[in-house]
């Protein structure tokens, strides 16, 4: 049967990214998207990079790309735990995440955010987050969101990170966040990765 997408976007980063390398393994990405076949990776040009986050949950692995890009500025010590629910997204993202050789910060956890959130004190000993990037489907972003201020994953400070507010668009999202009075919230005007249409990232920190 026909290879799939992000069984063709691994080959890539296989055939032209140098193992422990991450920038090459983001290079190898971006070229095949510019060049090969688009996928929805955030992209080379939606960046966010004053953050300094030891604890990080990105909700939507795909395959691995946002992740790569984020785990590779971590301190040591610094941890990402990245929620996928698609299995074969997931079996993809493993490999681009250890061709960066990045396994040592990621955590990689297939499953539904829903299930995962509420778990993530007693099965990853984490109490909060300091960053938190939202990837994932666009209508889980709002009740995602809220989930995490019940099981107290925010604290004063937690930035929210959420992709693709404007292409395909997260509207209810973006209500809450720009109306809360628990946020403070920016849009980074951008582009739909590799393309010209618009797009951007919307950066919430939370107020407690
Ligand atoms: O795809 C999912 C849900 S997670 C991916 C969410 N991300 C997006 O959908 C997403 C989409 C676009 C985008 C796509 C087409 C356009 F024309 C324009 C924009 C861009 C992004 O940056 C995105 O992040 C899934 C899950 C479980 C499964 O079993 C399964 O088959 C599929
Ligand atoms: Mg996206």
């Amino acid at each position: 049967t026909r290879s799939t997408r992000p069984q063709r976007l691994l080959k890539a980063v296989q055939k032209n990214a140098t193992r422990g390398d991450p920038q090459s393994v983001i290079s190898a990405i971006d070229h095949f998207c510019r060049h090969s076949e688009w996928a929805m990776n955030i992209g080379d040009e939606k960046v966010v990079n004053e953050l300094n986050p030891e604890k990080v949950l990105e909700l939507g692995t795909y395959c691995g790309y946002s992740t790569v890009r984020i785990a590779r500025l971590l301190p040591p010590g610094a941890r990402l735990i990245t929620l996928e629910f698609n299995g074969d997204y997931a079996a993809i993202a493993r490999q681009v995440i250890a061709w960066a050789g990045l396994e040592d910060k990621v955590q990689l956890v297939e499953g539904a955010s829903e299930d995962w959130i509420p778990r993530m004190k007693e099965h990853f000993g984490i109490e909060t987050f300091d960053l938190v990037f939202l990837d994932h489907w666009k209508d889980r972003y709002l009740p995602d969101t809220k989930l995490m201020e019940d099981c107290g994953l925010l604290r004063k400070g937690t930035v929210l990170l959420a992709d693709n507010v404007i292409c395909p668009g997260v509207p209810d999202y973006l209500q809450y966040v720009r109306n809360s009075l628990s946020y403070k919230s920016c849009y980074f005007k951008s582009h739909l990765e590799y393309t010209k249409a618009e797009d951007g990232l919307e950066k919430s920190v939370f107020l407690g």
